[in-house]
């Protein structure tokens, strides 16, 4: 399941990526807000960061007005990886050697076709596995590398 949440900056684009989503037959939950009325970001942030870091989730899609304040506040809980693309290149590289778990969206900075080929980037690419990544992965968690 793919938990997605936005706040009222990211709610119209939060509708085209659940159309996308649903079109392409990826299962997903969406955890609001539900209109446009102004909410608080973190509060969607949370939400979905715990769907991911139960295991209900397999990854999370958040998205506020740039997804810049909800990458933020997602970052701030531990063993979650948000990452904030605004193309391909970054969905790809984020999962690959990031194993990011949250992909983050800004809807009044993304249009909606770039944003259906970033989403689908990310959940379809694989992380990388590299011994490299995976370290520099446990030393965002705080284990040291040893290499210093
Ligand atoms: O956190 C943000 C800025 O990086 C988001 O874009 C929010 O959606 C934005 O701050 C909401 O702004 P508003 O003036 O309350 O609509």
């Amino acid at each position: 399941m793919i938990a997605v949440a936005s706040d009222h900056g990211g709610f119209d684009l939060k509708q085209e990526v659940m159309a996308f989503l649903e079109e392409k037959g990826y299962e997903y939950k969406d955890f609001g807000c539900y209109d446009k009325k102004s909410v608080d970001y973190p509060d969607y942030a949370r939400t979905v960061a715990d769907k991911v870091l139960s295991k209900e989730a397999e990854f999370g899609i958040l998205i506020c007005g740039t997804g810049i304040g909800i990458s933020i506040a997602a970052n701030r809980i531990p063993g979650i990886r948000a990452a904030l693309c605004s193309e391909c290149f970054s969905a790809q590289a984020t999962r690959e050697h990031n194993n990011a778990n949250i992909l983050a969206l800004g809807g009044r900075t993304v249009g909606p076709e770039v944003a259906k080929k970033i989403v689908e980037t990310f959940l379809e690419t694989p992380f990388s596995q590299d011994e490299r990544h995976q370290r520099r992965i446990d030393g965002i968690e705080g284990k040291a590398s040893g290499q210093q």
